[in-house]
């Protein structure tokens, strides 16, 4: 049985300020885990704290079970923000080099530098040194250097920054890979949609305390349902007077609510019917953009 990745109680301080503040979670073998939050949330202190290269001040991370030790850190592929390649070191050789002081042999980090090499579309560029590429191919290099050891544990800071669409399959694609394999696997990220669409969990960071953490369904479920209502013949400023609903948006005739558990959407259709022929009445569930600016959007948020 593959092993999770066990982030529990973490707390880091800079000086006066509070970095993390007990943050836990637990991204599972096969799991896809989209940990966001605002710019400055604490983002990339767990995840440098989760890789060893950071102390936290309490708390501890564990994987399998068992504290992270140097050990098993040289299982854990990351990829840092502030990337870390060599920047005149040829493509091939700083795969091979990478791969070998995770403890290859030298033919097998040559089988799996070429493998991510042409699996992430990088073979004309493997003889040219990583500070004459693209930022976005020297992205996939980064990515290929997090994976040419096949670790057990993915740790990624903002993969998908500056990607061009492609790449941006082919990343989702290789994480998913992964995930399918067992492999926990967390990124952070501000594109939402990509999320939402990649992950199974999601965790949300805010000025260092973790305030969601659930499925998409979960968390988009718990935050309540939306009514789209387009009755072309109401007023402007029409509002149907039904208890449990609130205005979220207006878009010419199209009325977006807000509908608290138990809201009864029928009156809000009759009351729709009434100024006239309704031509659109859906329900939706909130998108995990809207419930992103909830969530870090009360007071205390950290700049
Ligand atoms: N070495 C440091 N010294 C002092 N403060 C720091 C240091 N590193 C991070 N911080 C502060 O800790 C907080 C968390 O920063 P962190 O980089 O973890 O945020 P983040 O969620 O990754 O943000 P972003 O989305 O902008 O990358 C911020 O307020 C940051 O200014």
């Amino acid at each position: 049985m593959p092993d999770s990745l066990e982030i529990d109680r973490i707390s880091k301080r800079y000086g006066r300020l509070a970095a993390l503040d007990a943050v836990s979670f637990e991204v599972r073998p096969g799991e896809l885990f989209g940990f966001v939050g605002s710019n400055g949330a604490g983002k990339t202190t767990t995840m440098r704290i989760a890789l060893g290269v950071l102390a936290a001040d309490s708390g501890e991370v564990r994987f399998g079970g068992a504290p992270v030790t140097h050990e098993t850190r040289t299982r854990i592929g990351y990829m840092p923000e502030e990337r870390g390649l060599y920047p005149k070191m040829k493509v091939l050789d700083q795969l091979v080099y990478l791969a070998e002081l995770h403890g290859l042999t030298n033919t097998q980090a040559h089988q799996a530098a070429e493998s991510w090499i042409g699996r992430l579309g990088l073979s004309a560029r493997r003889k040219d040194e990583v500070q004459k590429l693209s930022l976005g191919n020297q992205q996939r290099v980064q990515l290929a250097a997090a994976l040419v050891h096949d670790p057990a544990v993915l740790v990624l800071d903002e993969p998908f920054s500056g990607l061009d669409p492609i790449a941006v399959d082919v990343m989702s694609e290789v994480l998913r890979e992964k995930a399918a394999a067992g492999v926990p696997v967390i990124f952070s990220s501000h594109q939402l949609d990509l999320v939402e669409r990649l992950c199974d969990r999601v965790g949300i960071i805010r000025s260092g305390r973790m305030v969601a953490n659930g499925t998409v369904g979960e968390l988009t479920t718990s935050a309540g349902a939306q009514l789209v209502v387009t009755a072309p013949g109401a007023a402007t400023d029409w509002t149907p007077a039904v208890a449990g609903t609130r205005v979220a948006e207006r878009r010419g005739g199209t009325l977006v609510l807000d509908l608290e558990p138990g809201a009864d959407d029928q009156a809000v259709l009759a009351a729709a019917l009434a100024t006239g022929p309704v031509t659109e009445f859906s329900r939706r569930r909130r998108r995990l953009t809207e419930l992103f600016r909830d969530a870090v959007s009360e007071k205390g948020e950290r700049k």
